[in-house]
This record gives C-alpha cells, sequence and structure tokens, in this order.
C-alpha cells in the first residue's frame, strides 16, 4: 500500500511496531518504529505531518491464533484501534480513516455471495474484534463526525505485478504461499478439511489480488477526501474457489506436483466465504483487475521465487 500510495504521488508514513512485519520497508519511504496505541509517538506524528488520511492496516489476524488466546486478540485489534481513534479525535486535523476489516465479521453466512448488509455473527474472534472496530468507526462518524471506511478484504493474494513486495508471514498461515513452498519444498501441504458441504468437500474462498486491494484504499481515500460517505465495503474477487482448485492452480503455476496430507478441520473456518463486490463498484468505480487464479498464483509464485533466492 505505501508503494501504491507513492505511486499514485502521495507521501506515505509507514508506522509499525514490527510485532509480525518486516523492517525491509520501501526505499526512500519514512518509517517510524511504534505502536499505534502509543499516544506520544501518534500525537506527535500528527501534529508533525497533519496527514490527510490515515490506513490503519495494523492487526494480528489468524484466526486459528484468535481462537485459542483471544485476548491477545482484543488487546492488539481492538483495545489499540481505540487508542489510535482517540489520537485521531485529538488531532488538529482529523484525517480521514481507512480500516482494514475483513469477511470474518460475516460467520457462517446465510448464502453466497455476502452482501454488505448480511447479518454479521463471527465465528472467531479475530472476527469479533474488526467487527467491534467497525462499530466504534460508525458511531465515532456520528458522534465525532470521522470520515471512515472500512474494507472488509475477502482473502489477499498474489503480490507486486512489479516484484516489489509481496506476502511473507512468520509463521506463514495463507493456503497459497504454503501451497508454493510445498511444491518448491516437496513437504506436503496439510489440507483442512474434505468433508464441507461444498462442491468438492474444501472450503470455499474469495482471493482478491493486493494490487486490486490497493487501488480501492486510493479510492475509497480519495472518495472521503471528497467528503463522501464510504463506510463497509466488501473487497474479492467475486468468485468462489476451492482448496483444491488453488492447488491445482499453484500446480499449473509452477509447473510442480503440490503434495498433500489430510488433516482435520481447522475451528474458525467457514465453508463458504464470497464477496459480493456490487457497493465498492457502486460507490468507489472500482473493479477487480487482476484478481483471477491464475494470475494472482503467478504473481505470488514470482515473489516467492525472488525472496527464496538462486536455488
Ligand atoms: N491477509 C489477508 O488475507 C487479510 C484479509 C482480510 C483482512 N486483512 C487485514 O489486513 C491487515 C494487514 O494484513 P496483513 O496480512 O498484511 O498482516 P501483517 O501481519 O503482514 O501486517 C500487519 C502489520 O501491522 C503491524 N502491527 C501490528 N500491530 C501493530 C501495532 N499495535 N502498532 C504498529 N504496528 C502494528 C505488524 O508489525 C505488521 O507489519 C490486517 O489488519 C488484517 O487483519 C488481511
Ligand atoms: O495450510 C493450510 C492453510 C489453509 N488451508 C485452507 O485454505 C483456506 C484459506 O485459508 P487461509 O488461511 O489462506 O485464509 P483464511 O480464509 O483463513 O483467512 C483470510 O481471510 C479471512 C477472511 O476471509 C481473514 O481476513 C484472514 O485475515 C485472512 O487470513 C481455508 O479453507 C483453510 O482451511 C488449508 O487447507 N491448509
Amino acid at each position: 500500500m505505501a508503494l501504491a500510495l507513492a505511486d499514485a504521488g502521495y507521501r506515505p508514513i509507514l508506522l509499525d511496531d514490527f510485532s509480525t512485519g518486516h523492517r525491509r520497508t520501501p526505499p526512500g519511504l519514512p518509517v517510524i518504529e511504534g505502536d499505534i496505541a502509543d499516544a506520544g509517538v501518534v500525537d506527535t506524528l500528527l501534529a508533525a505531518h497533519r496527514p490527510a488520511g490515515i490506513l490503519h492496516f495494523a492487526a494480528f489476524s489468524q484466526a486459528g491464533q484468535s481462537v485459542r488466546e483471544p485476548a491477545l486478540y482484543y488487546q492488539r485489534n481492538v483495545v489499540r484501534s481505540l487508542a489510535l481513534l482517540d489520537a485521531v479525535r485529538r488531532a488538529p486535523a482529523m484525517p480521514a480513516f481507512v480500516f482494514s476489516s475483513t469477511a470474518a465479521v460475516y460467520g457462517e453466512p446465510r448464502a453466497v455471495p455476502i452482501p454488505e448488509d448480511h447479518p454479521c455473527r463471527p465465528v472467531n474472534p479475530y472476527g469479533a474484534t474488526k467487527l467491534a472496530v467497525e462499530g466504534a468507526l460508525a458511531a465515532y462518524g456520528d458522534a465525532y463526525g470521522l470520515r471512515w471506511a472500512a474494507l472488509r478484504y475477502f482473502n489477499a493474494a498474489g503480490a507486486d505485478p512489479q516484484g516489489r513486495a509481496g506476502e511473507c508471514h512468520d509463521p506463514e498461515t495463507h493456503l497459497i504461499p504454503l501451497a508454493l513452498q510445498a511444491a518448491a519444498s516437496g513437504t506436503p501441504l496439510t489440507l483442512f478439511g474434505r468433508d464441507y458441504d461444498t462442491p468438492d468437500g474444501t472450503c470455499l474462498r474469495d482471493y482478491v489480488h493486493v494490487a486490486d486491494l490497493c487501488r480501492a484504499h486510493l479510492l475509497a481515500l480519495e472518495a472521503l477526501l471528497r467528503g463522501e460517505p464510504v463506510g463497509a465495503v466488501n473487497l474479492g474477487g467475486g468468485e468462489g474457489r476451492s482448496v483444491l482448485e488453488v492447488i491445482a492452480a499453484v500446480e499449473r503455476a509452477t509447473g510442480l506436483p503440490v503434495p498433500v496430507q489430510d488433516g482435520p478441520r481447522r475451528p474458525g473456518d467457514p465453508a463458504r466465504l464470497v464477496a459480493d463486490v456490487a457497493r465498492a463498484r457502486g460507490i468507489l468505480g472500482w473493479e477487480p483487475a487482476l484478481s483471477d487464479l491464475d494470475t494472482m498464483i503467478r504473481h505470488a509464485w514470482a515473489w516467492e521465487r525472488k525472496r527464496r533466492g538462486p536455488a
């Protein structure tokens, strides 16, 4: 996102405590090491730079871990986001606020594709913490005039098409990088359940290219800066893909087999999550452009090879 902002002519300032992130940030962009809940750091930053907008990505985001450690998720995702919002309210000029929400706010949907007005009943604490922050944003908008967007991404995938950045979590829990790593290393990927009520028995997810996500953030930010309300918006490719389809696409992109071992269902995993993206089209004029599975996996594979270095 920092690269996308810089490419579009903005001057992003990165604030990261590097709890899960990487110190190898884009060259030439200012980076402040600090916690979004550290009032001293954030107040100083807001007073010195008077940013037009804040794009708030800082969170812990593993649904499975959130089931085991809910206290960590409420602390990291709710308490710290509220501290950041307090700083925003104190700021000399209140910036527009774009929040990374998630499809996990919906829980097990009644039907797919899921529109934004579908009931939100998260099935894991991760989704519940993101929904709690969305509630605060709506109330702060009504009471304090906060201009806000909550972008509910489905499954972020792919990598910067120019190869400047990509996914690198430690531990990695996401399907696409793990399937690529299984293809490259020969170490089996564990498939979390084949007994779901889906066409091939594996979970359906809606993968969306990270570059499409970044473009949607820019559009949301610019809509808010023009004074247009945005609110909650789904971001997905609009197509459900099963775990087995992803594995087949990884085999196509890499030309290598993906060894698979069957495992039990992962707690907190809904069977299907597919976005209705009509609202993003209507209010942001956004259309996913790179979110077909083969393109996303091709970009992710190029990044994975670059990250690994020469074999
Ligand atoms: N990856 C996905 O598929 C996906 C889907 C939906 C929503 N999201 C949301 O998008 C956001 C980014 O996800 P990601 O996959 O890039 O995660 P990530 O863990 O790679 O990035 C989160 C970043 O926030 C930083 N951070 C965490 N807590 C912080 C704090 N208190 N103060 C300062 N920095 C802090 C981390 O060091 C890291 O650099 C998250 O909010 C996540 O919930 C991700
Ligand atoms: O080793 C693995 C990893 C994943 N899966 C399966 O692959 C699918 C995708 O799993 P990911 O972990 O890649 O993604 P999630 O759907 O669990 O979660 C992602 O999307 C969510 C919203 O849909 C949240 O926002 C979350 O932050 C984000 O990581 C799931 O059915 C999962 O069970 C496996 O079978 N084996």
